[in-house]
């Protein structure tokens, strides 16, 4: 069953924990942003995994350089998912992916500038990556033309274990369902709505 991911790009802890204490009865994954991981520390992880342990708690590290510290880090802190990012050497895919084996946790690449997504989710879904976030970020999303679909056709084509991230709402996710990811990430749709925990609801009910 797919899972659904509020991403929370939020700038405290407690603005966090009120969002996730709005829309946890409906998400199976809680985010914290990097956004917030900078603002905050990894004390938002811990904050968040106290406060909601039958959740798995994704911390958006976005990391680029020392892999496997990193996710260690994040791990001790609480967090069940990491991100690393795709551009990087494969060596810090495999540093993060040997520390989350060690810890029983997991790991999930982001492709946020990645030129080829198709080929890169290929590559690092061989390392041992939990799956592969197809992602257009705030920045990109912003660009004129942009379009989610473009995302979901590479999940299509790549066959690999994936996420969509990038403009996830009430119109795009039964697409990003029924192009089979495993999870769909949405932030802005979530947090950014007049009732969050309804439009939680509302993204949720889609799965059924
Ligand atoms: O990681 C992120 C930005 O780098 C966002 O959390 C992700 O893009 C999901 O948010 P939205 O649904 O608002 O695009």
């Amino acid at each position: 069953m797919a899972k659904l991911q509020v991403a929370i790009d939020l700038l405290s802890t407690e603005a966090a924990l009120e969002l996730a204490a709005k829309v946890a009865p409906y998400v199976d994954i809680i985010e914290l942003g990097t956004p917030l991981i900078k603002q905050e520390g990894l004390k938002v992880v811990t904050a968040m995994k106290a406060a909601h342990p039958d959740k798995l708690v994704f911390a958006d590290m976005k990391t680029a350089d020392t892999g496997a510290l990193e996710a260690e880090m994040a791990f001790n802190a609480g967090a069940d998912l990491v991100t690393v990012m795709g551009t990087v050497d494969d060596a810090t895919i495999k540093g993060a992916v040997a520390a989350a084996n060690k810890l029983g946790k997991k790991v999930v690449v982001d492709t946020i500038g990645v030129k080829n997504r198709v080929q890169r989710a290929k590559e690092v879904s061989a390392m041992g990556v939990a799956f592969v976030e197809l992602h257009a970020g705030l920045d990109e999303q912003a660009l004129p033309g942009y379009s989610i679909q473009t995302l979901i056709n590479e999940g299509i084509e790549a066959g690999v274990p994936f996420s969509i991230a990038g403009g996830v709402n009430a119109n795009s996710i039964k697409d990003v369902l029924a192009a089979g990811a495993e999870v769909a990430v949405a932030g802005g749709a979530i947090y950014s709505a007049a009732d969050p925990a309804k439009a939680a609801e509302a993204l949720k009910a889609a799965f059924n």
